[in-house]
């Protein structure tokens, strides 16, 4: 069995967390949906961002998907086990799987896929699932740490801010 150790934020996550909420808020200004997504090494380095990208990529092109295409293609599995995935809302089984199969280690999310889903509702665009990223990554053969949901006022209202009147439900 994986070893899932779920961790609290450390004040560089937070401050992480804040740019995946710009990179959420350009998404959506540019037609896209508001998630944002990128991967930071272990000194909390940005290498690369990635907003949500359905516009071009389709309905599967969810920030986090799109952003694990990219690292898988650019870094080694072994590099990629150094870094962390930083996403806005928790991310769905895909995205996880996205993650598990591109040997990223650490995920830190701000909001839960079941919060993101009372925002969503069944909008057409985003019939949010409801399952958390840990019950996904407990199934595979990869110790991993999860950072997530994050219990800071400001930071969740700066998530949540971009979707409130974004969906039709
Ligand atoms: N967590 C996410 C849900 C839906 N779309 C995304 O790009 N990301």
């Amino acid at each position: 069995m994986p070893v899932i150790t779920q961790k609290n934020a450390t004040s560089d996550d937070i401050r992480l967390l804040y740019e995946t909420v710009r990179i959420a808020h350009e998404a959506k200004e540019a037609g896209n949906h508001p998630f944002g997504a990128l991967l930071a090494d272990k000194d909390g380095n940005i290498l690369i961002e990635q907003g949500n990208d359905h516009n071009e990529g389709g309905p599967a092109m969810h920030a986090e998907t799109a952003l694990m295409l990219k690292a898988g293609k650019k870094y080694s599995p072994e590099f990629l086990s150094t870094c962390s995935l930083y996403t806005s809302a928790e991310p769905c089984v895909m995205c996880s799987g996205a993650m598990y199969w591109t040997n990223v280690r650490r995920l830190v999310f701000g909001i839960t896929e079941s919060q993101l889903l009372s925002l969503t509702g069944s909008d057409d665009q985003n019939p949010t699932f409801d399952l958390p990223a840990v019950s996904v990554l407990s199934h595979g053969q990869k110790d991993l740490e999860v950072v997530g949901p994050v219990d800071d006022e400001a930071l969740v209202r700066a998530i949540i801010e971009d979707h409130i009147g974004f969906w039709n439900n």
